[in-house]
């Protein structure tokens, strides 16, 4: 199914038009920098002249990973189910960020591992409870990898279909720094070492042997896989599931909103699947996870925002929301010479 999802090129000429609009508003050609460059960059991810940012909606993806019964996480799995609760109560910072800057929120089940009740509000995949442990064996079976990309597809479309402009991708899933780190050494080929980092707090020398686990991990299926191939082999059923939310944003013209290391290693996932959606997304933060400067470096991008945070939830990404909203509104609403009377550049 998810094949059978066409994503739109960006029209020709696109972005010459919405750049030429930019250049007739009452302000000195390119004064607005890298907000400029942004209003044309959501048009193209929307691809329309008129690009809006509202609404915008997160989409927090949680899942557990087998991997951690290895020792990756300076936190038990438990902790994954007790935030889904906290997400649901309003109580996490992406909650808080999310009120702040006006952004609907949906948690999603995407394979927890421990018992959650049956919450309103609670979107689950069904698919399993949590991933198998990675280095010992494939996280999942390409059966559940599909079903992940499916689900994840179907409720970015569900969420167009309700007029959502802007998706924020965001996850919570103690161990996924170490499922993220495999993923992007698969898919591109980035090296595992520098990749592996403290995640949500390990020291150092808790770093030093989560490289040799991952080492081991990565031993079990060497060398490049193909993108489905390295979510099978590590998973998580929340990166797949953020790879197809992401694929089934571009197929909507809905525009998605990176946010942090784990975030972002969905984005390679899903780009090395359907480079098309390139166009799609929008790089909200970097993370200071040590990898994710390598991940943005791959990937040539350089995000609007660079706080030191390394959380996760979307966090990033919803406070990138209040820029998006700027640059889509400067798009609309700033007048131009002509509308407003005002002089363009004189001579002496
Ligand atoms: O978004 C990031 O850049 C980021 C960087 C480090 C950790 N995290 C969060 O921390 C959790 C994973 O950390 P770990 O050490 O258990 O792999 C997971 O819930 C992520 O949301 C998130
Ligand atoms: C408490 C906690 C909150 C989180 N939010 C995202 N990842 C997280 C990891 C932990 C440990």
């Amino acid at each position: 199914m998810l094949e059978a999802l066409t994503i739109p090129p960006v029209p020709e000429g696109l972005a010459a038009r919405i750049a030429a609009r930019i250049d007739a508003k009452t302000k000195p050609p390119g004064s607005l920098g890298r907000i400029e460059d942004l209003a044309i960059a959501l048009g193209l991810a929307q691809r329309r002249d008129d690009p809006e940012a509202d609404p915008a909606e997160l989409m927090i993806f949680a899942a557990d990973h087998g991997i951690v019964a290895e020792g990756v996480s300076a936190w038990p799995a438990e902790v994954t189910a007790q935030m889904v609760l906290n997400f649901l109560g309003g109580g996490a910072a992406a909650n808080v960020f999310a009120r702040a800057a006006g952004v609907g929120v949906q948690v999603i089940d995407a394979g927890v591992a421990s018992d959650l009740p049956v919450a309103p509000g609670l979107v689950r995949a069904g698919i399993r409870r949590g991933t198998r442990n990675a280095a010992a064996e494939d996280a999942l079976s390409p059966a559940e990898v599909e079903a992940a990309l499916e689900f994840g597809a179907a409720l970015a479309r569900d969420a167009a279909a309700r007029g959502v402009r802007v998706i924020a991708l965001g996850e919570m899933g103690i161990g996924n720094t170490s499922t993220a780190a495999l993923l992007a050494h698969a898919v591109e080929g980035l090296p595992l070492a520098p990749l592996a980092g403290p995640g949500a707090g390990l020291d150092a020398p808790g770093v030093t042997r989560k490289i040799a686990i991952l080492e081991r991990a990565a031993a079990r299926r060497p060398g490049r896989l193909a993108p489905l191939d390295a979510l099978a082999a590590f998973g998580g059923f929340e990166i797949a599931a953020m790879a197809g939310a992401l694929i089934g944003a571009a197929s909507a013209g809905v525009a998605v909103l990176v946010d942090g290391y784990i975030s972002t290693a969905a984005a390679m996932v899903a780009l090395a699947a359907r480079p098309e959606a390139r166009a799609s997304c929008l790089f909200a933060h970097r993370s200071h996870e040590p990898g994710h400067r390598l991940m943005l470096a791959h990937l040539g991008v350089d995000p609007l925002l660079d706080l030191d945070m390394r959380l996760g939830e979307g966090t990033g990404a919803l406070l990138a929301v209040p820029i998006v909203r700027a640059a889509a509104r400067m798009l609309a609403e700033m007048a131009t010479f002509e509308s407003a009377g005002v002089s363009g550049r004189g001579g002496a």
